[in-house]
């Protein structure tokens, strides 16, 4: 084995956060190792946000295209994946090829290291033979990976994940679907719209669970999929096509089945008893420095605050700060924004309503239809969705709101400053909203309160 290689930091797992995380601190002068045993970026640039964003991308043009009857004459609309594809191949990912990412890091001064890293003790590090010892800070920012349910008869069968439906040149005819969440949601109506038969299977009673049930009503009526929900799968046989078995006693069949049953944090292998760490944890616990442990940062799907690439940014920027001795905010999590790409796209930040009720005894929601507000009816088909506010009315300030429609997920962005500037509801009452904005609801929304 080499000598251990001394360094200030070792960053393991470039994805989004620990690629920003190394890169700043890099860039701020310290000897920082940046290991990644995939493809520096992460699962956001090259199976997640990226390429996903370019399907929902195509998917709604067809989607607008078809809405031409009826607004704007006639329109012959011919579904074809093979620019989807090639887009996602060659711009989105350079052909799954992470070049580009390394030598962005490395060009701020960090050294670049593949393979996959393994603790060995505080501060400590191994990939292959070779060791490095950090002085300063240990950044664990590993991210997540698929959950594979363990229904009878799915292992070893060619089921998709995110990845492969991401890398898919060709669409299958029929698509099964375990799970009704974002990914679920966003991947099914893409394909639907391509013209591939979609169904479903979510095993609570609704899907995109975690949201408004209005949320989950409008996103079941726009997404053009058979959607089975309350069922779990029981057992997946595969002979050419899948075959699953249902709860209730009924099966569902399709060319291709794709699980998209959650995420859970690449940790067990990673060695975190040996920085006295609980290496069966879900998720790493932090401090609102993201500190995990004595000189042990964590940052973005690890800390499990959220799987999102704006999480894993806004964590991996405390963490820079507090190794960097720096100050500024730490972590708050009220005003968390989030949404889902499916189109109308459904932007929500902070508590629903049912969470607000649950710690909250003086909540108050307001509600508008997008299609009551003067913008919804100009914009005619494609305006489902819904402003939906909620409020503290003992502190007068929102703590929550969703907005579902065409642009739900810009939105979004006025109630989320709301939520996190807790800015007094009287005054979000007396503001001039744009007239007719689809966010001029949002203050229909508020007088709703
Ligand atoms: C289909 C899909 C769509 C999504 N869409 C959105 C979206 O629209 N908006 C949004 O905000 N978020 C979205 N997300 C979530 C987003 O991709 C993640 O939140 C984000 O990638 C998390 O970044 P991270 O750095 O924590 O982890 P990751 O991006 O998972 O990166 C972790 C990295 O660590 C590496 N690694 C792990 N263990 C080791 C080890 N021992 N040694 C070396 N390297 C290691 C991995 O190879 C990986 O590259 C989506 C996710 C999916 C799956
Ligand atoms: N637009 C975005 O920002 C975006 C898009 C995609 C993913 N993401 C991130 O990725 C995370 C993971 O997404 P996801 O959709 O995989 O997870 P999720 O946890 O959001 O949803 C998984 C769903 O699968 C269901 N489920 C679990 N086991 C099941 C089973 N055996 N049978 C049937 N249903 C089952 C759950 O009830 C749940 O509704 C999201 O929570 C989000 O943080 C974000």
């Amino acid at each position: 084995m080499d000598d251990v290689r001394n360094v200030d930091v070792v960053v393991i797992g470039l994805g989004v956060g620990g690629e920003e995380a190394a890169g700043r601190l890099a860039a701020a002068g310290l000897d920082v190792i940046g290991v990644e045993h995939n493809l520096v970026g992460g699962e956001c640039p090259y199976w997640g946000c990226i390429p996903t964003k370019m399907m929902v991308r195509a998917g709604s043009a067809l989607a607008e295209a078809r809405r031409i009857p009826g607004l704007a004459g006639a329109a012959t609309v011919e579904p074809d994946w093979a620019p989807v594809a090639r887009r996602i191949r060659e711009q989105a990912t350079d052909d799954w090829n992470d070049k580009v990412a390394v030598d962005r890091f490395t060009s701020k001064g960090g050294t670049f290291v593949r393979g996959r890293a393994t603790i060995t003790g505080p501060g400590r590090v191994k990939v292959g033979e070779q060791e490095y010892a950090a002085s300063r800070a240990l950044v664990v920012a590993t991210g997540t990976v698929a959950v594979i349910p363990p229904i009878d008869g799915l292992a070893g069968t060619p089921y998709w994940t995110n990845r492969e439906a991401v890398e898919a040149t060709t669409l299958p005819e029929s698509l099964v679907i375990l799970g009704g969440g974002a990914i679920g949601c966003e991947f099914a109506q893409v394909f639907a719209r391509f013209g591939v038969q979609v169904t479903i299977i979510e095993g609570s009673d609704r899907i995109l669970a975690m949201e408004e049930p209005e949320s989950s009503e409008v996103a079941a009526s726009v997404i053009g999929a058979t959607i089975r929900t309350g069922v779990r799968a029981t057992n997946v046989s595969h002979d050419g096509g899948f075959t699953v078995q249902l709860s209730d006693g009924s099966s569902v069949s399709g060319e291709k089945l794709l699980v998209a049953t959650g995420r859970a944090a690449r940790l067990g292998d990673l060695g975190l008893d040996r920085i006295g760490l609980d290496p069966t944890t879900r998720f790493l616990t932090t401090d609102d420095r993201m500190r995990a442990a004595d000189r042990v940062w964590a940052v973005g799907d690890v800390t499990g605050n959220g799987a999102f690439t704006h999480m894993a940014m806004y964590e991996a920027d405390i963490a820079v700060r507090d190794i960097l001795g720096q100050g500024g905010p730490g972590a708050d999590y009220r005003a968390r924004p989030r949404v889902t790409f499916i189109d109308p796209e459904i932007g929500a930040v902070g508590l629903t309503a049912a969470q607000a009720r649950s710690s909250l005894t003086n909540v108050r929601v307001g509600h508008v239809p997008l299609g009551h507000t003067s913008r919804g009816f100009v914009h005619g088909p494609g305006n489902e969705g819904f402003i939906k506010v909620v409020a503290d009315m003992d502190r007068g300030v929102l703590v929550g709101a969703t907005t579902a429609g065409p642009a739900g997920g810009e939105m979004i962005g006025a109630l989320a400053v709301a939520v996190h500037a807790e800015v007094p509801i009287t005054t979000l009452q007396s503001q001039i909203w744009a007239y007719p904005t689809f966010h001029r609801g949002i203050g229909d929304a508020l007088k709703a309160l």
